[in-house]
């Protein structure tokens, strides 16, 4: 076995697998540093804080048909900081996201075009100025749709406290100091309560294992 949970048959699907990795986390270093440009930040800002080995993981998802019973994913938002959404067919896209109004926009991208959505430790970091957005996926088509998602998580030991320049008299800190893996291992627990509750054991324990879909 090249690599600790790797099968034997599928050496050239994982070098793929890396290379797609390596390429999003790439790309996510370099919005990570548009970002912190936008903020007036050095552009290394939340790089040199958060990210020197971040909790990068890769999931590959794949939903049946419309009809085929409700499996898409329901609303809600990540709890990392950047994912990179990479949508398969054309025919079956699905993904949307909810505006301010509360109504749905669809994500219409060209094959593999990554969609980037912020994540709730973006919103703590910068005390609201970024908002991690609220998302759904809904396959309403009749062919399987498959996505792949980059989650970049920060470092797990990261200090995630209201940015200083993001609080003032008008906007007070509204979040406490947490770290990643706390603040990732709160919402991961809160979701498995939540699943185990709402739609039995079974999903729950795929959401264990995956680690990567919050309520
Ligand atoms: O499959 C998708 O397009 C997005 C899935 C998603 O939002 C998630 O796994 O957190
Ligand atoms: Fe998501």
């Amino acid at each position: 076995m090249a690599d600790e949970g790797v099968p034997e048959p599928l050496p050239a699907f994982y070098c793929k697998l890396r290379s797609f990795h390596s390429a999003l986390l790439q790309l996510s270093r370099e919005l990570l540093r548009g970002l912190s440009l936008a903020l007036d930040l050095p552009a290394d800002h939340f790089e040199s804080h958060a990210f020197r080995k971040p909790i990068a993981k890769v999931l590959l998802a794949c939903y049946p048909p419309a009809g085929e019973g409700d499996q898409s994913c329901g609303a809600h938002t990540d709890c990392g900081f950047l994912t990179l959404v990479c949508q398969d067919r054309l025919e079956a896209q699905g993904l949307q996201v909810q505006k301010p109004d509360g109504s749905w926009l669809s994500v219409k991208t060209d094959r593999y075009t990554p969609v980037a959505n912020l994540g709730d430790l973006a919103q703590r970091w910068t005390n609201d100025v970024f908002r991690s957005s609220v998302h759904r996926v809904l396959n309403a088509s009749a062919a399987p749709r498959w996505s792949a998602i980059f989650f970049n998580n920060m470092d797990e030991d990261a200090e995630v406290e209201c940015l200083a320049t993001c609080v003032d008299r008008e906007r007070p800190s509204k979040y406490r100091k947490t770290t990643c893996g706390e603040y990732v291992a709160a919402k991961m627990q809160e979701m498995r309560s939540h699943l185990s509750k709402e739609q039995g054991t079974d999903l729950a324990e795929i959401a264990e294992t995956t680690g990567l879909r919050p309520a």
